[in-house]
Order: structure tokens, then sequence, then C-alpha cells
């Protein structure tokens, strides 16, 4: 076997530095342009990543690692796992990812513990595999007549499988895998990368045993390129030994997340995955390289914790960021140089030392008065109907706005015209629920570009980039804010416009915060501190905010955590820590309101049911919960949830408008599930998406099942 690259990446971004990808898509999907231009834009990504690579001085090039939507998608491909009903469409790649107009797409959910979303593969009993070898065929190839030899990264079996909820077709999809490796072989590719993430989350005695018998297999092959199975996003843990045990000649490790592996891996080679690809941070040079010399193994490999799409381009495309800033942070260009550096030389110049913070102290914790006290009060104040009707709090943001916001920026549109038109915005959106006849009104948030990156622009302790875009699935990218020191809130962020849309109605309007957990999860958080202590830090900035909208005469304010689930640690031995701080920090954030004011909460998966205890400990007086996209199938575990409780029954991921009829049964069921006096009704999630056209026709069938039921409930 050729001995490994001494250095290497597990994957890299392929959106584009300026989004070119995206920019190809968005054209091609809309029929601007051609298939033919949709290539050349993905040829031209690659080469460019490639020779950049290369010129870095980076060893080990990695191929396949392009997608035009999703790797797990194109994985799903490449084994013939296409369901019978996309085969016909003009293009299954893409009917697949984003449906057609008679068939939906595929589902899709998130990366692990990552904000990338991936396309869930359909796998049952009578799925036909077939190798369809293509485009990893097409890539080595392509890198070739550049120069260069690459090696194809591929999702492992196991963990393709794991993900479909499938293993027990491992014997059939193994015949694939052996047949991919056989065609490389005879490619002349020298090495092959399978990655199984799946292997550091809790894996039970048989899934470990599929583990063995696919690398057994696998490695017993006669003709074959090397066999490198990564693992990333944490410890293999367990799996360690049964990977070791079998014939695949290279390891991945994450040692920024896992330990340095305790056994003797002699006789294999150990990629080394030292230079995070989570975090925006320099690498401590001491610290990697204490790592790398207390791994024990034939050859040890200088490599990233995981793939680096997880992080944006390049530091150098962000000249606004102040210096001191800067000089400490690598994004995907710069951990390649470090890698480098750590492969040759043995050692590079030491960042900058992170600056202290004043971690929050414990605070003596108020607690609210006991649920039933704060609903008596509540409702004396609110004086609200039985099933009240509301919103996530997202109106449709229009393409004006948008370009209000670009203006602004660009220095054509002046800050005080900016924000009448905002005011306008809040205005049409108040009126369309007053028409409508909602009982508790929103503001709509149009003064948000993003509901974390919003609140990131106005606290103190972040920073945000101008095109650190990081890809969230498909075409859609999201710049996720940098969190770098003490986090305060210098002024009030949101009261003014609370305080106008208030004003304009004699309705409820909920203010609408993003909650902690949601704020640190959608950003690059400092990795010199415990993340518990950053969370808490952001809780006391939301308190501040949530006392100020109180003292303006809010009477119903909603803290936002769709990220509760995200953050939710891999291991389960971990996962009760986790949700008991962030639990603690939501409560935080929010014990400050007194008991008339009607504190809410928003999540947002299909998942929630999971940890439904953690939810209800957030103590919010209502929450609001996505139910309708995932066929209420969350109603049957929320029986004995105490508090409001809000099941959505419009679901808004669809453009299309849900018939009043549809609307009544999702109720009827919710008020079967719970008591009526508990149930709101509102949509999945904030409709910023939608335009209005659709917003108020699915709205007004919204109100007139609630108001057929809650008229039969009150006969
Ligand atoms: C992803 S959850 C979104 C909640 C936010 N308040 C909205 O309505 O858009
Ligand atoms: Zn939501």
């Amino acid at each position: 076997m050729p001995s490994f690259p001494k250095s290497t990446v597990l994957g890299y971004p392929r959106i584009g530095p300026r989004r070119e990808l995206k920019r190809a898509l968005e054209s091609y999907w809309d029929g601007r342009s051609s298939r033919a231009e949709l290539d050349r834009t993905g040829a031209e990504l690659r080469e460019r990543t490639w020779r950049r690579l290369a010129e870095l001085g980076l060893e080990g090039l990695p191929s396949n690692t392009f997608s035009l939507y999703d790797h797990v998608l194109d994985t799903a491909v490449l084994l013939g796992a296409v369901p019978a009903r996309y085969r016909d469409a003009d293009d299954p790649y893409f009917a697949m990812a984003r449906g057609t107009e008679g068939l939906a797409p595929l589902r899709m959910t998130k990366w692990f513990d990552t904000n990338y979303h991936y396309i869930v593969p359909e796998i049952g009993p009578d799925t036909a595999f077939k190798l369809d070898a293509a485009k990893p065929l097409a890539e080595v190839r392509e890198a070739r007549a550049l120069g260069f030899e690459t090696r194809p990264v591929v999702v492992g079996p196991v963990t393709f499988l794991l993900l479909a909820g499938a293993l027990d077709r491992l014997d059939d999809v193994l015949g694939c895998y052996e047949e991919l490796l056989s065609l490389l072989a005879a490619e002349g590719v020298a090495w092959v990368q399978l990655d199984e993430p799946a292997l550091v989350a809790d894996r039970t005695g048989d899934e470990l045993a599929a583990v063995r018998s696919a690398y057994e297999r696998l490695g017993g092959l006669g003709r074959r390129p090397g066999l490198f199975v990564a693992s990333y996003f944490g410890d293999l843990g367990e799996a360690l030994p049964v990977l070791a045990g079998t014939p695949v000649e290279a390891i991945g490790v994450d040692l920024v997340r896992g330990g340095v592996p305790g056994a003797d891996l002699t006789g294999k080679t150990v990629v080394a995955g030292v230079v995070s690809g989570r975090d925006v941070w320099r690498t401590s040079p001491e610290r990697a390289l204490a790592a790398l010399g207390a791994v024990r193994a034939s050859e040890v490999v200088v490599s990233t914790s995981c793939s680096l799409l997880h992080v944006p381009y390049d530091v150098a495309a962000e000249p606004a960021l102040e210096p001191s800033l800067r000089d400490r942070l690598a994004f995907a260009e710069q951990k390649v140089a470090e890698l480098v550096a750590l492969s040759r030389a043995g050692f590079h110049e030491s960042p900058a030392a992170d600056p202290s913070v004043a971690l929050p102290g414990p605070v003596a914790q108020e607690e609210r008065s006991p649920y039933a006290v704060r609903a008596a009060a509540q409702a004396g104040h609110l004086r609200l109907p039985l099933l009240p009707t509301t919103t996530i709090g997202s109106f449709p943001q229009t393409g004006e706005l948008r370009a209000a916001r670009a203006a602004v920026a660009a220095g054509t549109l002046s800050q005080a015209d900016y924000e009448r038109r905002v005011e306008g915005e809040i205005e049409r959106a108040i009126r369309v629920q007053e028409r409508l006849g909602l009982d508790v009104l929103v503001h709509g948030e149009p003064e948000r570009n993003d509901m974390v990156q919003y609140f990131a622009e106005h606290l103190d302790g972040f920073a945000v980039t101008a095109n650190g875009w990081v890809q969230s699935y498909g075409s859609r990218c999201t710049r996720p804010p940098i969190l770098h020191g003490d986090v305060g809130r210098p002024e009030p962020i949101t009261v003014r416009w609370a305080t106008y849309a208030q004003s304009l109605t004699d309705k409820p309007v909920k203010g609408m915060l993003t909650g902690p957990v949601t704020i640190v999860a959608w950003s690059f958080v400092r990795d010199d501190l415990p993340l518990r202590d950053v969370v808490f830090q952001v809780a006391d900035a939301i308190r501040e905010e949530v006392r100020d909208l109180e003292a303006a005469g809010a009477s119903i304010i909603q803290v936002d955590e769709p990220a509760l689930r995200e953050l939710l640690p891999l291991r389960r031995g971990a996962q009760g820590d986790y949700l008991e701080w962030a639990v603690a920090a939501y409560r935080r954030a929010t014990s400050g309101a007194g008991d008339r004011t009607q504190i809410h909460t928003h999540l947002c998966y299909s998942d929630a049911g999971e940890i439904l205890t953690a939810i209800d400990g957030l103590d919010a007086d209502v929450t609001t919960i996505e139910s309708a996209r995932s066929g209420a199938r969350i109603l049957g575990a929320v029986g004995a949830f105490e508090r409001g409780l809000g099941p959505g029954v419009y679901d808004i991921h669809s453009p299309r408008v849900p018939g009043a009829e549809e609307v009544e049964d999702l109720l009827r069921r919710t008020v079967r599930a719970l008591p009526a006096e508990r149930v709101w009704v509102n949509p999945d999630c904030g409709l910023k998406t939608r335009t209005y056209e659709q917003v108020e026709a699915s709205l007004a069938n919204v109100v007139a099942a609630t108001r057929k039921v809650r008229a039969e409930l009150q006969a």
C-alpha cells in the first residue's frame, strides 16, 4: 500500500468563496441558465479548490467532496437508491432534493450536531441497489487532467444505512462498495476515504458487529485502494478497537472533540484531526503537537477534525474585522496553512492570547411564581378567548426590504429612511393580522435579516462577517456571527419596534427575542471557554431585554429556542448535563419577568418528542411547536404537558395554502390530545419565507377553523 500523504483535509467548502454555486444553482432552477452552465461553475469551483490546496502545500487532496446539493444524496445516487417515483422526473436528483410540481422532496434533517442539513435516503426492503460510480470517477479523472492525484471521499456503508434507518440492508449495499473499490483501483486510485461519523455516537453491539463485518469484507477485497475510515464530531469510543481489528489501513480520529486513542495502533495509519473543522479559531501548535506526539501508530497524518465544509473560506475576505480579532481567526484557507506547517516544520507561530472575559457568576435566581398563580394573573389581564390564535413572529420578508438593507449597507439609503420602511412593514403586518382577526399579534420582524445575526449585531462581544458564508442546505448559506469577547447589551435592541407595533393596535403584540442557546448554537463561539458559561452570559443579555420589554408595556414576550435540540450531545451520557444547563440558561433569561407577563417559547423540529422533559423544564407559559409538517405525530407525546401549548396547524415550509377543513381536522385532533383551555392555534414556524398572498389565505383558514371549533366547544 502506498503511504498516506503527510497532511490532508477531510473535506472542503464547496459553495464558492462568493457563493458562486448558490447563484449558479438558483439561476438553473429558475430556468435562467442551462445545465451546461451549472456544470461549468461546478468544474471551476473544483479546480479552484484543488489548485489552492496544492498551492498551500497540502499533500493529500480529497475529491468527490463537491456536491450540487448534498453529499448524502450523492451517496444515495451512487448506490442506485433513487425511489421509483423520482425516476421519470426531468431531473431526478433535484426532484429528490427539492420536489417538483406534483412530487414532494425527500425528507431533510440536520447532519449530526451541525447546522448542515442532509437529504435522508429513503430505503426500503425492496430498494434495489446498483452502483453508479460516474461522479467519483469523473472527479478523479478531472483532477488528474489538472495534474492532481486525489482521494475520493464517500459516505461509508454503516453511516449511510444508519441515517436511512436500514442497517439490515448492509449485505446488499456492500456489494456496491466492493464494486466501487475495484473500479477505483482499476483507475489507479491509491486511497479512498469512507466517512463513518455515526460511529462517534452510542452504538449497540449489533451495530458494532455490522462495522466489523463491513470492514472485514471490504478490507478482504483482492484489488482495492487503501481504505481510510474517517470518524468525526467526537470520540470513537468502543468503535475504535472494532475498526482497528479490521484490515482497514487508516483510521481518522477527531482529536479536538475526542481524546488521543489510548490503544497502540501500530500497523495502522492514524489520520489525526488536530485542526478543528467546527470553529474559526487558530490552532494552538502546542496543543496540536502534543496530541500528534501522543498517538501510537505506524504513521500519523496531520488533518482536520472533520470536513472544513462547516467553516467559511478565507479570513482575508474580511477586511472590516478588527485586526486584533482577525489575528485570532482561521477559516478554511488558514486552517490548511496550519496543517501544512504542523506536518512540515512541526511548528507554527502561536496565535495571540484570547482576551480575558468576566464570566457570569451564579445569579440569585428569582424564580417565577408557580404556573397556576401566573396563569391566573395573566388570564385576568390578557382576557384571551378559548383557543387563542397567534403566529410565530416573522411575516413575509419582501424583496424591497432586502434591497433596502443592501442600500443602507451601500450608503445609498439613509438609516432614517430605512427605519421608516421598517415601520411601514410593521404597520402592514399589524393591519393584516387585525383584518384576519388573530388574537395575539406580532410585529413581523421586518428589521431582522436573521434571528441570530440581528442580535449579534446589537450585542457586545460578537462580530459579524461580510463573506463568512457556510452552507446550510442546497444553495442556502448562513453567516454565523463570531462570539469573541465579553457579551453585553449596551442598549435595548427590540424595544422601539415592539413599542411602535403596540401603538398601532389594542390587541396584545408579542415582544420577540431569540433565546441564549439558539444564539450560541448558530454562532462560532470561543473555544477556550466552557459553552455553558458563554450561554449564561448571553442569557443575561437577553434577560435585560426581557425586562426592558416588560417595562415598556409588553404583556407577552416570546423567547425562541429552535436550536435547543441541535446542541444535544451525540453520546447519551453527556445529554443530561447539557439539558440541565441549557434549561437553566433559558430560565435565567426569562425568570426576571413578572407573573402577569406571559412568556412564550417556540421550537421547530419534528423530533421534539425526544427532549420533551427539557422543553417542559423551560417553564414557559406557552410553547408553540412544529406539528403540521410531521403529521401531528407530536400530539401523542404532549398529553402530560401542563401549560399552554400550540402545536402548529399550518405547515409553513410549503407554499401550499391549507384548506379550512384541513386545519379544522388538525385542531380537532389537538383538542382531543390536550385540554382545550391549554391549546393555542398557530402555524408551525415563522412566515418569513412565504408571500403575503399565501399567508393571508392560510391564516384566514386558520381563523375560520378556530372559530368553528371554539363555538362547538363553548356550545
Ligand atoms: C426557526 S424559528 C423562527 C422563529 C422566529 N420568531 C420567526 O418567526 O421567524
Ligand atoms: Zn421555528
